[in-house]
């Protein structure tokens, strides 16, 4: 990928995901730089990494090719502001991670008429098995698309959007995602402990499990509900299992759960965009 100067403006969960799978990926750390107010953070980067860390975000970002936008989005409005003329100067390409926040805001609070690709990564990065979804604005050069595309390539699978609204359902299913699959392997591996299992048999046995089937539906030609079925012999424990989930309306509440998250993301970008 091009080796060019990449810098994260917030070194927190996502920030840490993204540098390492990109360090992982061979991309050099020295053209790699983080700005986070938090002192401890910035050691925990600097030392796990070996990236340049600034306590300012202005300096952080000169000559950068991107900037990798890793706040909340609650103060992405105040971060931006006093970046916008450095940025639009260097026409540096933006790269939002925040969830919610909206591409028209996001360049309307850096002064207008600026190259921002606004993306839904998901913590799996780290290990560089992220699933990323990525929309850009009409001031996204065909270089800077490729920029975007190789950094988020090099740490998982990416999706380009033509309709930035998708943004949120896909903040809602990846995004969010890994936090649904760790409460299922969380409470799975307490129930064995419960039944009796060892606990570290336990972990190991969901752990790959989720795995497996992760990877066998990913390679198979078939769906997975189709796999499910696979599992399931007539009169069997799946079956007993599968009974009791349907009737404790586990599908009905995972679609109430993506629903309750696709609207968050709405909410925050309505919120965030009045200010
Ligand atoms: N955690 C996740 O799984 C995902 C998070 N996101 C998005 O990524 C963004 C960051 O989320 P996390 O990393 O989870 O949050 P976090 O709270 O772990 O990290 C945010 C970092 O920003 C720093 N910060 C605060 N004020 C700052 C300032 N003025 N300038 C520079 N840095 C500042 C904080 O010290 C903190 O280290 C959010 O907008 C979130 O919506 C997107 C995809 C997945
Ligand atoms: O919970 C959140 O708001 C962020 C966005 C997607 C995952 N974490």
């Amino acid at each position: 990928m091009a080796e060019e100067s990449i810098t994260f403006i917030g070194g927190g969960n996502m920030a840490y995901s993204l540098v390492g799978g990109l360090i992982a990926d061979g991309y050099r750390a020295e053209r790699v730089h983080v700005a986070d107010p938090d002192p401890a953070k910035r050691m925990d980067l600097a030392n796990r990494f070996r990236i340049h860390v600034h306590e300012d975000n202005r300096k952080a970002v000169l000559r950068a090719a991107a900037v990798v936008l890793a706040v909340k989005p609650q103060i992405i409005k105040s971060v931006l502001e006093p970046l916008g003329p450095i940025l639009r100067e260097q026409k540096s390409l933006v790269i939002s991670i925040a969830a919610g926040v909206r591409e028209p805001d996001i360049s309307r609070w850096l002064g207008g008429q600026i190259a921002v690709v606004r993306t839904m990564p998901n913590t799996p990065a780290l290990v560089r098995a992220g699933a990323t979804a990525l929309y850009a604005n009409e001031y996204v050069s065909q270089n800077q698309r490729d920029l975007a595309e190789s950094l988020l390539r090099a740490v998982g699978i990416i999706q380009w959007l033509d309709d930035e609204t998708l943004l949120d359902i896909v903040t809602a299913l990846s995004g969010s995602g890994p936090a649904y699959f760790f409460l299922l392997m969380e409470t799975l591996e307490a129930a064995a402990i419960e039944l009796g299992l060892p606990e570290q048999t336990a972990r190991l046995l969901t752990l790959e499990t989720a795995l497996g089937a992760a990877r066998m539906a990913l390679e198979s030609d078939e769906d997975p509900g189709r796999l499910r079925l696979r599992v399931t012999s007539p009169g069997g424990t799946t079956e007993a299992a599968t009974r009791v989930l349907e009737s404790g309306g586990a599908q009905k509440l995972f679609q109430q759960a993506l629903q309750a998250a696709t609207t968050r993301a709405g909410e925050l970008g309505r919120l965030l965009g009045e200010q």
